[in-house]
Formats: C-alpha cells, structure tokens, sequence
C-alpha cells in the first residue's frame, strides 16, 4: 500500500500539449489551488518546437532557422509556472521525447519522433508513472478534439484518458507504482454564452482594435453549449496572475489589458473564470465551483 502520509491532501493534475497551453486554458485554476495548498502537478508533452515566434529579435529560434525554440519554451514555462506559484512541472518522457507536431497536416506530422505518431500506450506509461507518484484526485486535460483540433491536443487527450485507465489496473506494470484510480477526470471547456459575451465587451470599449484582427468565438478552443459545463473555477481573484503567466510565453502570446492575441495577430479576450466538463467520477449537486468537491484525501 502506498504511504500516502509525505503527500499534500489535495493533489491535481494538469496534461497539456504544448508550454502556453496550460496558462491560456488553467492558469487561473492553478493559482489558484497552489494558493490553497493543493499540490498541482503538470505535464507538457512536447516543448513546443514548431511554434511560429512573436517577437521579431527571436525570430531567430524558429525551427527552420536556428532550431532552438524547444529550449527557449522551457524557460518560458519556467517563468510562467513562478507567476503561478507551481513548481511541479514535468515533460512526458523528459525534455524532448516527443517533438512538437505542426498544425494538423503540416510535414511535421510525418517526423517520426513527433508526438502525434507516438504509440499511445508506450506514452501513457510515462504518465502512469507521474499518476502513482503524485496519486492525484483530479486530472485535467482536453477533449477528444483537443479543443481545436491541433495533433498534440488531440493525442494528449487520448495519452491522458489512455494513462487514467492503466493507472488503476493493479496488474498493469508494477513496476510503475501501486495502482492508483483518479477520482474525477475534467475536460477544458468554455460556455458559448462567456466567449459571446467576452468578445461583445471588447467591441464595445473599441479594445478590438488593440491588434490587428480579432478572432470570433468559433476560434476560441473548448467552446460548448452552457449546459455542457459541469464546474465553473471562479479565479477573477488569479486574473493577474493567469495574465502574467501568458506574458511569460512572450514567444506565443501577446497580453494587453483584458484582450490577447496568438501569433495569429487574432485578438481574443483573456477570460479568468475557467470551465471543466466532468466526464469521469461523480459531480457535487448542480454547477460545482471546486474540481475536488466530493473527493477525499
Ligand atoms: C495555443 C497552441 O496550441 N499553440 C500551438 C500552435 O501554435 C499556433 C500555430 O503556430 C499557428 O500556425 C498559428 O497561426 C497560431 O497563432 C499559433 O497559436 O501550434 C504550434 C505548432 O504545433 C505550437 O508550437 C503552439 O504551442
Ligand atoms: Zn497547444
């Protein structure tokens, strides 16, 4: 049996694709339960190795120019995990074991050691290992399209279901760990009525023009019907430091005021309450406002 006893009473973890991913979609969130005391633990599957690059002085680090935006993203993370008080995080595998794929149908696909032609079972055992350890309550990740469809979204979504399942089979490599079930798994999401309402605000206050286009909500990844949210994280109190975290990805986000922009130029609005669809486990009565209501230590 695993001596629980060194382990912090609440424990989430957070799967994502790329460095940026988790502060867009949880910066908030995380802020806010490592301000608790929670222990939050995230893992980034890739270092974000093809990402086109904001700032024209690091044009430099492109990946058909010096290829070095890999190690760049990790110091990026670094920052943005200091401005939300989290200091576990991992990549799965280690730094560079599975590359950035491209967008969905871009050349990069075809590399072998990118993340979207990793074999899924031999990825979700580095994960199962990061889940016996950290024996999590609470698992966050993407839904099956990886909220827009980008291959290391949509292949973190199947690693992580795929690890959750192996994490509890007792007979599945001892070696691992003891087996361990995450109580409750959440998908990210956004309530269509929030992304409406946040990009009416900026049209109203002309904050629209702060960059050169604007996105619209089809854009904004995760958008489902208001119905379809099952726990809402009201984190306006992280705001701050959700906004400070995306600055610190300065390679693939520009922040300005209430409004943030991609590469894409697109701007969209930085919304600080953050969205969960549970799809495993049981919910607490009506919309929850904790991702570990219902669960214990
Ligand atoms: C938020 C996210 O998942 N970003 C990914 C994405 O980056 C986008 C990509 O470069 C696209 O071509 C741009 O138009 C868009 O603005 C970017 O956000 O894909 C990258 C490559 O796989 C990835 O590194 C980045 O983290
Ligand atoms: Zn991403």
């Amino acid at each position: 049996m695993t001596d629980r006893s060194h382990l912090p009473g609440r424990r989430l973890l957070l799967v994502h694709a790329h460095p940026d991913d988790e502060s867009i979609n949880n910066g908030a969130t995380m802020a806010k339960y490592a301000a608790e005391g929670a222990h939050v633990t995230l893992v980034t599957c890739t270092l974000g190795e093809e990402g086109e690059v904001i700032p024209a002085g690091l044009a430099h680090l492109a990946a058909d120019r010096d290829d070095t935006l890999g190690a760049h993203r990790i110091g990026e993370l670094s920052a943005a995990m200091a401005e939300l008080g989290v200091t576990d995080h991992r990549f799965l595998g280690g730094p560079g074991r599975y590359r950035d794929s491209g967008m969905m149908g871009a050349p990069q696909n075809e590399r072998p050691e990118c993340f979207w032609r990793a074999d899924v079972d031999e990825a979700a055992a580095y994960l199962v290992e990061v889940i016996r350890e950290v024996r999590p309550q609470v698992l966050v990740t993407y839904d099956p399209d990886g909220g827009y469809g980008h291959p290391d979204h949509i292949q973190a979504h199947r690693v992580a279901m795929r690890a959750v399942e192996l994490a509890a089979e007792p007979a599945f490599r001892r070696d691992l760990g003891d087996a361990h079930t995450v109580a409750k798994v959440y998908w990210n999401c956004v309530p269509r009525s929030v992304v409406e309402a946040g990009f009416a605000r900026l049209r109203e206050r002309g904050e629209d023009k702060l960059f050169p286009g604007i996105a619209s909500p089809s854009d904004v990844p995760g958008v489902v019907a208001d119905e379809e949210v099952t726990a809402a994280i009201d984190s306006s109190a992280y705001a701050p430091a959700k906004a400070a975290a995306m600055r610190a990805h300065a390679t693939q986000i520009a922040v300005d005021g209430p409004f943030f922009a991609l590469s894409n130029d697109l701007g969209q609005p930085l919304l600080a309450d953050e969205y969960y669809r549970l799809v495993r486990g049981t919910a607490a009565a009506g919309r929850e406002d904790d991702l570990f209501a219902g669960v214990g230590a």
